[in-house]
């Protein structure tokens, strides 16, 4: 009663001087606390309410690019209520990225967040998952990857122009389905039949509509950034953000619909299937120990939107900009050919097996350089929930620290000429190579220390496929030697677009 004696009593005035006064309460107590914090680095001035997002419009590979350039390699930037340090040397990686089962200090990648949860990816699967007890037992063992049985028979004097950015997202796509679910969803087969006069007939039960859903799943990992540095009024609100939050949304309801249409078509076929019960084992299921009781729809679909956003666009992405750097390299390809022509000989029909593809050490080379020269993984973060060390500074709790990636791959003190690509700098049969190799922290495409990237080696071993059976096989060129990669930098970097000429490789007899 008393408070409402006071609010009515107040004139329009008294509320106007309230306004001003909270405000300036706020500025000032932000600017306090901003200009007292530990450890002060430079970095761009956050402004109240929109901190430094008048640098940032979603690209974070420039946003990046310009504060390491301006500031230096450990500098600070304010986003989404967060003080942020990123770390373009890899001088202080060291305790973050060696993995010990006795120190999680930086075991988690992001906090929670709001932003994470309205994306769909809070407390589920393990990518964004803050809670480090569901962590525990996942990824004791990825399966056996059943690569096919291929044969080396070029009758066919034919050449075409694709687009090597959409057919590899779409071969990786189906990889990753089959890896998952054991089926073949055939995006592949319909991109064919896009183009070819010829099309594949095939049932796909699993997938109806395989153009959307290749390219909902490539702008749900392209839109997560957009969750991670806008807060909750620039999602709704900011001009420039608010449609492209408002497109992520409804493509995040399609994304989640198309999970649970395949879990649910797997229940059916485990119902289905005649299984003797062990009744034993059912007896120690506790309802609520998650080692023990089944899965709920909503967990497994996190664990497969993980597999998706994580083993998709990366191998697709890394593959495309492999390829642009081969085909402007024409000494690099050369060679690279030659070395699988050793291992795998043309007109002999060949097993890809492990024991062959390791042996290809050129190729391995290659590809180091093409994820060295563009990585993929733009922003690998860590969250701090406790305060501790770091690169001789006590960090409070609560400090993000985001590793720039392809800051630390182009950081002179460790890569001469960085902008060369050259994967002579990792073929251990080059004599300079020690003097070229950056250390130990300076090549981290899969991140690293406890939470390095699961499916790096399947993705070793799928892109080294992929350039025995492309490039042992065919001649690849680019169509438009003169124009750069069409990219766009979200939460990793997409090759929209490749085009490239492809025939069949000529033999010398
Ligand atoms: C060239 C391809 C790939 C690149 C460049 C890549 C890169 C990365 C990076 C940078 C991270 C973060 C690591 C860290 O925080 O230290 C990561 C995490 C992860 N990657 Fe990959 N990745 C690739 C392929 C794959 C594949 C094929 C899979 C499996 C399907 C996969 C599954 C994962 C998962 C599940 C995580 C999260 C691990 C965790 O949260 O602990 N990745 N990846």
């Amino acid at each position: 009663m008393a408070i409402y004696n006071i609010i009515s009593s107040l004139k329009i005035t008294d509320f106007f001087i309230i306004f001003v006064f909270t405000f300036l309460g706020y500025v000032f107590r932000f600017y306090y606390k901003y200009f007292t914090r530990p450890n002060p680095f430079s970095g761009p001035l956050p402004f109240p309410f929109i901190e430094c997002s008048y640098l940032y419009d979603g690209d974070t590979k420039n946003f990046f690019t310009l504060i390491n350039k301006k500031y230096g390699d450990l500098c600070e930037y304010y986003l989404n209520g967060k003080r942020r340090i990123l770390i373009s040397s890899p001088e202080c990686l060291e305790k973050i990225l060696t993995p010990s089962s006795k120190d999680n200090t930086f075991m988690i990648r992001l906090p929670h967040s709001e932003g994470y949860e309205e994306y769909g990816m809070v407390g589920r699967g393990i990518i964004i998952n803050h809670d480090i007890k569901k962590l525990e037992g996942y990824w004791k063992s990825l399966g056996n990857l059943n690569l096919s049985k291929d044969n080396l028979k070029n009758e066919n004097d034919w050449q075409i122009e694709i687009d090597m950015a959409e057919w590899v997202r779409r071969f990786t796509s189906d990889m990753i389905v089959i890896l998952i679910t054991g089926k073949r969803p055939y995006t592949m087969a319909s991109y064919y039949n896009l183009h070819s006069p010829v099309k594949v007939t095939c049932s796909n039960p699993l997938i109806e509509d395989s153009e959307r859903f290749v390219k909902a799943f490539s702008d749900y990992l392209f839109g997560l950034h957009f969750f991670i540095y806008f807060g909750y009024f620039s999602r709704r609100y900011q001009p420039g953000i608010k449609d492209t939050v408002k497109y992520l949304l409804n493509n995040r309801d399609y994304v989640f619909e198309t999970l649970d249409n395949i879990i649910k078509k797997r229940r059916k076929e485990i119902e289905e299937m005649p299984v003797e019960r062990d009744m034993n084992q059912e007896k120690n299921i506790t309802k609520d120990d998650i080692s023990t009781r089944p899965m709920t729809d909503v967990e497994i679909r996190g664990n497969l939107l993980d597999a998706f956003i994580a083993g998709v666009d990366t191998m697709a992405n890394t593959f495309s900009f492999l390829t642009y750097y081969i085909c402007h390299s024409p000494h690099v390809k050369q060679k690279m050919i030659d070395e699988i022509d050793t291992i795998f000989p043309p007109n002999t029909p060949y097993n890809l097996n492990y024991v062959d593809l390791i042996k290809l050490e050129y190729c391995d080379a290659v590809m180091n350089e093409a994820s060295r020269i563009m990585s993929v993984a733009v922003d690998v973060p860590r969250y701090i929930p406790n305060s501790c060390e770091l690169a001789g500074y006590r960090w409070e709790a609560g400090t993000t620290f985001h590793m720039n990636i392809n800051g630390i791959h182009s950081n002179e003190n460790y890569w001469p000429n960085p902008e060369i690509f050259d994967p002579d700098r990792f073929y251990k049969k080059n004599d300079d190579m020690n003097n070229k190799v950056g250390s130990k922290f300076s090549f981290i495409p899969f991140g690293g220390g406890l939470r390095v990237c699961p499916g790096r080696k399947l993705a070793m071993i799928e892109l080294v496929s992929l350039v025995v059976v492309i490039f042992g096989k065919y001649d690849v060129e680019l169509v438009d030697m003169n124009a750069p990669p069409k990219t766009k930098n979200g939460a990793i970097i997409i090759c929209e677009e490749l085009p490239v000429r492809i025939r069949p490789r000529k033999y010398s007899p």
